[in-house]
């Protein structure tokens, strides 16, 4: 942990512009921008890439959308992570969306802190999920992230709250409104007209994936009327989506071949809902996936595509035939590395237990008991944050 602290002070150190400041703290890669390249279609050796097009185009035939569905199977399957083409969004929105990040992450650290996550001190305080998260204020698996970032989450109206007392797990830390950033000021309406795509591409996907199940072919008959290929989408119509804008300083300790790792940009573990579409900046080598036989695969960034993992509620859903998969981020390259994951989750209050379909298809016993999504967030929520009234780490 020492190691970690000392890392995490230069960090903050070089970025608060200490005597032995760096001048390219926040550079731009100069490779031009990451969409000057053609869409890579085919791969070997790698994730396998889906084109989401036939469930966004309302005119696509069933056959287009049955091949979707087919590859987004054994893409889940096999891997529980895919690479995302054909889903619409401009490229120059998305180089608009990270180099927006960029610039903020660029900022003095006393202008970021004008949005500062709230911290009463821990869990007994009550305490707030939304805003800006400094160096070392995030955990996985009892260590901390060697990153920055800022949560949005979908608004949680006035008139909607749920009784809360700020106790241990309590939901009010995640009601409120979200915090933007003063500057740059472009950003809060390129973000939330991002949000907006971003929440229609989700919504396609949970779709295709309801029909890669076949929960189409569920019978009625049986009294059985939540179950079909919309079920997902039904689930996720309130989604309680969060956005992360995350940026990762490279890590400073050099790992020795054959020992633990103890430093991570972000430690290994799983997300929450159901997809993540992952934007990140070109820098490759960071992202890792763990394999089915253990090992970890490099997920670099294809221009113009997003990469999607699928979440622990999928899982639950499909009694485990498709996993939520392990996956870590360990950045020791040159430069300042900007990523912006959304994730397109269930409802807050949505019932999620295994599906009867995939129950049978998985050996015809039930391995989750079902409860809220709501309830798995609520305990992630507060697993994940440096406290800075605790005295137990
Ligand atoms: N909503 C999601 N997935 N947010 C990012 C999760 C990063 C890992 C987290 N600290 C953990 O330990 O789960
Ligand atoms: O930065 C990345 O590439 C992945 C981040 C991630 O996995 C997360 O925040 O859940
Ligand atoms: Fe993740």
């Amino acid at each position: 942990m020492s190691d970690m602290k000392a890392a995490l002070n230069a960090a903050r150190e070089r970025r608060s512009g200490g005597d032995d400041a760096e001048p390219n703290l926040n550079p731009i890669p100069d490779s031009g921008s990451r969409y000057d390249k053609p869409i890579v279609i085919a791969q070997e050796n790698g994730l396998p890439i889906i084109d989401i097009s036939a469930f966004l185009d309302a005119s696509s035939s069933q056959e287009a959308r049955r091949t979707t569905a087919k590859a987004i199977n054994a893409a889940c399957v096999n891997y529980g992570f895919f690479y995302l083409t054909g889903h619409g969004i401009p490229v120059t929105k998305l180089d608009e969306i990270i180099s927006l990040a960029r610039d903020f992450f660029a900022l003095p650290l006393e202008e970021k802190n004008k949005i500062k996550r709230f911290d009463a001190g821990g869990p007994e305080g009550g305490d707030g999920a939304r805003g800006y998260q400094g160096l070392g204020e995030n955990i996985t698996g009892g260590l901390q992230d060697m990153q920055e970032a800022i949560d949005w989450y979908r608004d949680w109206p006035e008139d909607k709250r749920k009784p809360g007392d700020g106790g241990p797990g309590s939901v009010k830390s995640l009601q409120g409104v979200n915090l933007w950033p003063e500057q740059p000021q472009e950003l809060k309406p390129v973000y939330m007209d991002y949000i907006e795509r971003v929440k229609i591409v989700g919504k396609a996907l949970v779709h295709a994936m309801g029909v890669a199940l076949d929960l189409g072919s569920v019978s009625k008959d049986a009294g059985n009327t939540t179950e079909d290929e919309e079920v997902f989408v039904r689930n996720c119509d309130h989604s309680f989506w969060v956005m992360r804008m995350i940026g990762y300083p490279p890590l400073t300790t050099p790992h020795t071949p054959g020992t633990d790792i103890d430093q991570f940009s972000c430690g290994a573990h799983t997300d929450y809902g159901c997809v993540t579409l992952l934007l990140t900046d070109p820098t490759p080598g960071a992202l890792q996936v763990q394999l089915k036989d253990g090992t970890w695969l490099p997920a670099d960034p294809i221009p113009g595509a997003f990469v999607v993992n699928i979440g622990d509620m999928i899982e639950r859903w499909t009694n485990g035939l498709w996993k939520s998969t392990l996956h870590r981020v360990i950045h020791r390259g040159q430069q300042y590395r900007i990523s912006v994951p959304f994730f397109y989750e269930p409802n807050f209050d949505a019932m999620v237990k295994p599906l009867g379909k995939c129950v049978e298809g998985t050996g015809g016993r039930a391995i989750y008991q079902g409860s809220t999504y709501g309830e798995h967030l609520l305990t992630k929520v507060f697993s994940n944050f440096y406290y800075s009234k605790r005295t137990d780490w």
